[in-house]
């Protein structure tokens, strides 16, 4: 591996059909699919469908039914730059598929169910998202993806959705309060839908207070208070610890969207997919948040870089 470089690992963590799998593979285009790899948790599960269910226990078992282990292993190697074979998971069929080779990219993605369970995953993490996603989304999502892409009926999700519920509480959940920001899907009721943005979600972003080098929230408030964009702004507590929180709804103009990338990031730093992205006029909440989050991974892995050559000098 190239001494001068370091792997940027992020983590998305949340419930099944929170939208981490589409969040993470949206940041890899905005970033550069050259530069990024995507990892699904899924693919360390330890058994297939047909065994949990034998059993009774669902995906969510952190130890019964996943290879953390494995799974921290691999993550420590990616860090190091180092290639791994994994294991791959088939939504398709609940089975396991052959196994493949990751080859670490500059910044690798991993996204899953349980994404910060453990310290040493949490310790390889430069940046940790929580997806809380209101449940109403949450169970649509998931009712169209898993009825159409995973063999199962709307009967069966919904099913499915009661018989987990424990484990989300017991599993998933907790994970919330180890993220540096916890990313909140919203329906918004309030913006007019538009043929180009038919169901107008708005995005709640809850910040860390506790010496965080990222300042997304701070500068959020800041565009709400001089009339750029369309936020509320508060603090409150979640799982007991105060955090800063504004939400984004309507729709954000590309002269704002570029004075708030310039805010988390650097201009020098933008990506060509995000410049492309920009020459759209308009853009709704999900995809400002997007952006944000992408332009402060390349900020992240700026800072990476010029710490290793420091290290170097
Ligand atoms: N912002 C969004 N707006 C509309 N639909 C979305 C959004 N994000 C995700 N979805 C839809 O919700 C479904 C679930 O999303 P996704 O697969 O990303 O969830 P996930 O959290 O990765 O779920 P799992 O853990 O079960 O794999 C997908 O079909 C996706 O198209
Ligand atoms: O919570 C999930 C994350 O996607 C899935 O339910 C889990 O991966 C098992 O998948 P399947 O139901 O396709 O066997």
């Amino acid at each position: 591996m190239n001494p001068s470089r370091r792997v940027v690992m992020v983590g998305i963590c949340g419930d099944s059909g929170a939208g981490k799998s589409t969040y993470a593979h949206a940041l890899r285009e905005l970033l550069d699919p050259e530069r990024v790899t995507v990892i699904t948790l899924d693919d360390y599960h330890s058994l297939n469908r047909h065994e949990r269910n034998a059993i009774g226990i669902t995906a969510l078992h952190p130890w019964k039914a996943n290879n953390l282990g494995l799974l921290t292993e691999h993550v420590w190697a990616l860090r190091r730059g180092q290639s791994i074979v994994k294991p791959t998971y088939d939504h398709a069929t609940g089975e396991f598929g052959a196994p493949e080779e990751i080859v670490p990219r500059d910044i690798v993605i991993l996204e899953g169910l349980h994404t910060f369970y453990l310290e040493r995953l949490r310790e390889a993490l430069d940046l940790k998202i929580y997806f809380d996603t209101d449940i109403q989304l949450r169970v649509q999502w998931k009712i169209a993806r898993d009825s159409s892409q995973r063999g199962y009926t709307p009967e069966e999700v919904m099913a499915e959705i009661e018989r987990r519920r424990p484990d989300v509480e017991r599993y998933i959940e907790p994970q919330k309060a180890l993220a540096d920001i916890v990313i909140h899907y919203l329906p918004d009721n309030e913006t007019p839908p538009h043929p180009d943005y038919p169901d107008p979600v708005r995005v709640r972003f809850a910040e860390r207070l506790r010496g965080s080098k990222r300042r997304l929230v701070k500068w959020l408030a800041l565009a709400g208070q001089l009339g750029l964009i369309q936020t509320d702004h508060f603090h409150d507590h979640i799982i007991g610890e105060e955090m800063e929180i504004a939400s984004v709804s309507g729709i954000t103009d590309s002269k704002t969207l570029n004075s708030l990338i310039e805010m988390v990031s650097e201009r020098q730093l933008v990506t060509e997919r995000v410049r492309q992205q920009l020459e759209a006029r308009h853009h709704d909440p999900v995809i400002v948040s997007r952006i944000l989050v992408a332009s402060m991974i390349a900020h992240l892995g700026h800072q990476s870089r010029q710490d290793v050559s420091a290290e170097l000098r």
